[in-house]
């Protein structure tokens, strides 16, 4: 499409010179730039995007979208000077790639922990009711059999209206995105428009980011309060919030919101309620009312949290056209997510569990479930993650040290900080009461083989906080890690004592 035909709708905007190039792509990083590319500046966390104008028309860019004109371009380059180039980039994606989210039913899920599971799940139940369907999360995009890795979990917005056009000319009908608050805060998901929305729960994280919960949660709410907006009703059933209506953040995602509302929950008063829940070490039987009947079903997925969980994706599929009895079948042969509670069997006689809990609501969902079971001791190994809100690993630590009988405390990604001085500020958190349950070891793969090799049988060690993570970061360099792999060994290390 022509520059000038791409920005057209958008009135506020200037442009120099009076060339008119033809736009192929978009990027936001220089180093991406290549011949037809329009390259968009964004002032960024850590640098200025448009230091990198020049650099990226060496590279062939054929034009620029700025916040302020550049100096020293040659003058054939137009730039196209706009108050906000994080957002216009969006939305010249969605414009680019031909609104890629109104040829398909874009469900967004937010909140601070199972958006990864419900996504998923979601997909799933939509795969098994026959809609072909991609996912866009922290384990990367999917869709039919193609897997791509993403570097973020909602990916930057121009990345985003790429990947739905995928989906589209794959004959995808749905999308299920995860939409983190950061996303929501830098715009990631502008242009798009959803078909549903839906919010799992906000509990303690991202507070470097955000500051306070109230602004955490305001940030989530940006969600709700754009949903429906120019949404196409040919496209289907009218856009819908899907509403975790135990959570004490509920009615601040409610009032943001002119959608109509579906809420779900076991304990308050919901329109898909459970009302029958048996959980097991295999995972739970539930009895659900819905506005459409009652639902009996089967999870392979292990604890309350998940049925919640569970209880989210259903009326995301309800939203979505799925019959109850599709739903049933799916949710009884979901295999699950990669490192959320995924076991690990090689023979022992314990339990051993890879899990992504990296919340201190996480670390205590995970905990509490698996001593619901545990016919032995609770094992955990757990760290925190360097250069990300700080004042959770207090609270992580000492979680872990209540509901645990031997917490390991051990490295998780600790980029550019200390690992030591991650560790410090755990121990922080331990009351000297609970000290005796806490030890320390700084290299993650001896806290994995300390874990296993103290556990006896009977006994159940959760490995937190990396779950699917092939990587840690150490400093700048990325190296590779799987917990899976690394408990894998350390049982295999021990399989004559069996
Ligand atoms: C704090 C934050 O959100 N950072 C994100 C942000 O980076 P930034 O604004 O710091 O970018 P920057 O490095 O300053 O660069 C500014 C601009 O210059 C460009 N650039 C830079 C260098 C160069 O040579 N040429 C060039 O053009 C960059 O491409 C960018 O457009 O924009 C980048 C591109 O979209 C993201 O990858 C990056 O995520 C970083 C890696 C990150 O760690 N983000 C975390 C905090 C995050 O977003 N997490 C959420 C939630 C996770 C969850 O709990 O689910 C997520 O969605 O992943
Ligand atoms: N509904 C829930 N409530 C509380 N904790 C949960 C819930 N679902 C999952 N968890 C815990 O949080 C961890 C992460 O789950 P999941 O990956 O689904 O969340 P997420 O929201 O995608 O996380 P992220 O913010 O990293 O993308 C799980 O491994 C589990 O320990
Ligand atoms: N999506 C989460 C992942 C944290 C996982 C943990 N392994 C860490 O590195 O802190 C975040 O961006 O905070
Ligand atoms: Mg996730």
């Amino acid at each position: 499409m022509r520059l000038r035909q791409l920005v057209q709708p958008f009135l506020n905007y200037q442009i120099t010179g009076a060339e008119n190039p033809d736009i192929l792509h978009i990027v936001t990083d220089s180093r991406q730039a290549a011949p037809g590319a329009l390259f968009a500046a964004i002032p960024g966390h850590t640098v200025d995007g448009h230091a990198f104008a020049a650099q990226a028309v060496e590279q062939g860019a054929v034009a620029l979208l700025v916040e302020r004109r550049i100096e020293g371009i040659r003058a054939d380059v137009p730039q196209v000077i706009v108050r906000d180039t994080r957002h216009m980039s969006a939305l010249l994606a969605d414009r680019l790639f031909d609104r890629p989210s109104r040829r398909l039913r874009v469900v967004g899920v937010t909140g601070t922990n199972g958006k990864t599971t419900v996504t998923h799940l979601v997909r799933h139940l939509l795969e098994v009711a026959g809609r072909r369907t991609g996912v866009i999360g922290t384990v990367g995009a999917k869709y039919g059999d193609v897997e791509l890795p993403l570097p973020n979990t909602t990916p930057e917005a121009v990345e985003v209206h790429r990947l739905l056009r995928t989906f589209v000319d794959a004959g995808c009908s749905h999308a299920v995105m995860e939409v983190s608050s950061h996303a929501l805060v830098e715009r990631r998901a502008a242009g798009v428009s959803f078909a549903s929305a839906a919010f799992t729960n906000l509990t303690q994280d991202h507070l470097d980011f955000h500051g306070t919960m109230e602004r955490y949660a305001a940030a989530k709410s940006l969600l709700f309060a754009r949903l429906g907006n120019a949404f196409d009703e040919s496209a289907g059933n009218s856009p819908h919030a899907v509403i975790n209506v135990d959570d004490p953040w509920a009615q601040t995602m409610m009032d943001a919101t002119t959608a109509p509302i579906l809420t779900y929950g076991l304990e308050r008063e919901a329109d898909i309620h459970a009302d029958d829940v048996h959980l097991t070490a295999a995972g739970a039987t539930l009895r659900v009312r819905t506005p459409v009947g009652v639902l009996s079903a089967q999870t392979g997925l292990i604890g309350r949290f998940n049925v919640y969980n569970a209880l989210a994706a259903i009326a995301i599929a309800l939203v979505e056209g799925v019959q109850l009895d599709v739903i049933a079948a799916g949710l009884a042969s979901y295999p699950g997510v990669p490192g959320r509670c995924e076991r690990i069997d090689g023979g022992q006689p314990f339990g051993v569990f890879v899990d992504y809990a990296h919340t201190p609501d996480g670390v205590a969902n995970v905990l509490s479930s698996v001593r619901e079971f545990a016919k032995g001791r609770v094992i955990v190994v757990i760290g925190c993650g360097g250069d990300r809100d700080r004042t959770k690993r207090p609270r992580m630590a000492q979680t872990a040290a209540e509901l645990a009988d031997l917490a390991i405390f051990t490295s998780d990604n600790p980029r550019g900080e200390d690992p030591l001085s991650i560790l410090a500020d755990m121990r922080e958190g331990v009351p000297p009461a609970l000290a005796a349950k806490v030890r320390e070891q700084v290299d993650r793969r001896q806290a994995i083989r300390e874990a296993i090799r103290e556990a006896k049988p009977a006994d159940i060690v959760v490995i937190a906080g990396k779950g699917h993570e092939d990587y840690q970061i150490v400093g700048r360099e990325r190296l590779h890690f799987d917990d899976r792999e690394e408990a894998r060994e350390a049982i295999a290390a021990l399989r004559g004592q069996f």
